[in-house]
């Protein structure tokens, strides 16, 4: 029997809005049934990030030849650093049955929009923009320069929500995740049933 392949699923939101903590609580959690892919990026190491962990840390020149040599599904340039989701692994373990979990921004999703229309695309988005500034600067690991562009940028990455399949507002973050697990239990079925469907086609039923 041929192995399905696996969901591609893109989390996607305005910087601060809390797709980290959420990703991190989904993966906490015992039945988590997705890989998380781990991004490449040119931005310095935050204090108490892991190399291969949190992020591929990469120089420019790094990034760059990466992106002439076709290994990246989608990069973007962000306030001022690259950042990319390593093509081989997604293929591999999207090959291999399993989903795929990227935390990207939106330039970013929307390259994969057009590459692999066929991928989840959920929106998670802040309470309000008041709490988005709020988390910004209370996670207090940029400069207030930084801080200041993240939030310029904000409102653009805000614009593009209605481009996504789902969004999900961020209130607790228990919440958004339930929310987020029911989506994809809900696509899981979809994709089975149309599956179902076309193959009882196919047999003429
Ligand atoms: N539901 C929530 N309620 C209150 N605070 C939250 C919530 N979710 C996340 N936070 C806090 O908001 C801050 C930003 O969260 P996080 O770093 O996960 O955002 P992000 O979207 O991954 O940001 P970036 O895109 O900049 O990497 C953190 O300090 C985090 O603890
Ligand atoms: N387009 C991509 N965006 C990514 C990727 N990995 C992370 N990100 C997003 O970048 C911003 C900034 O991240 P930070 O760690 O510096 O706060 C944030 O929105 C991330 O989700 C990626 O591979 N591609």
């Amino acid at each position: 029997m041929i192995k399905e392949r696996g969901l591609l699923i893109v989390l996607s939101g305005p910087s601060g809005v809390g797709k980290g903590t959420v990703r991190k609580e989904l993966f906490s959690q015992p039945n988590t049934n997705y890989e998380y892919s781990i991004s490449m990026t040119t931005r310095n190491p935050r204090e108490g990030e892991v190399d291969g962990v949190d992020y591929f840390f990469k120089t420019r020149e790094e990034f760059e030849t990466l992106i002439e040599q076709g290994g990246l599904l989608e990069h973007a340039e962000f306030v001022g650093n690259y950042y990319g989701t390593p093509l081989a692994y997604v293929n591999e373990t999207l090959d291999a049955g399993r989903d795929v979990f990227l935390e990207i921004e939106v330039q970013g999703a929307a390259q994969i929009r057009k590459k692999a229309p066929d991928a989840l695309f959920i929106f998670l988005a802040p309470p309000s923009l008041t709490e988005l500034k709020d988390r910004l600067v209370g996670r207090g690991t940029e400069t207030a320069d930084v801080i200041a562009k993240r939030i310029a940028t904000a409102s653009e990455e805000l614009e593009m929500m209605s481009l996504y399949d789902y969004v999900v507002e961020n209130d607790e973050v228990t919440n958004a995740c339930d929310r987020i697990n029911a989506i994809i239990k809900a696509e899981h079925c979809r994709r089975e049933r149309v599956e179902k469907r076309y193959l009882s086609m196919l047999r003429g039923e």
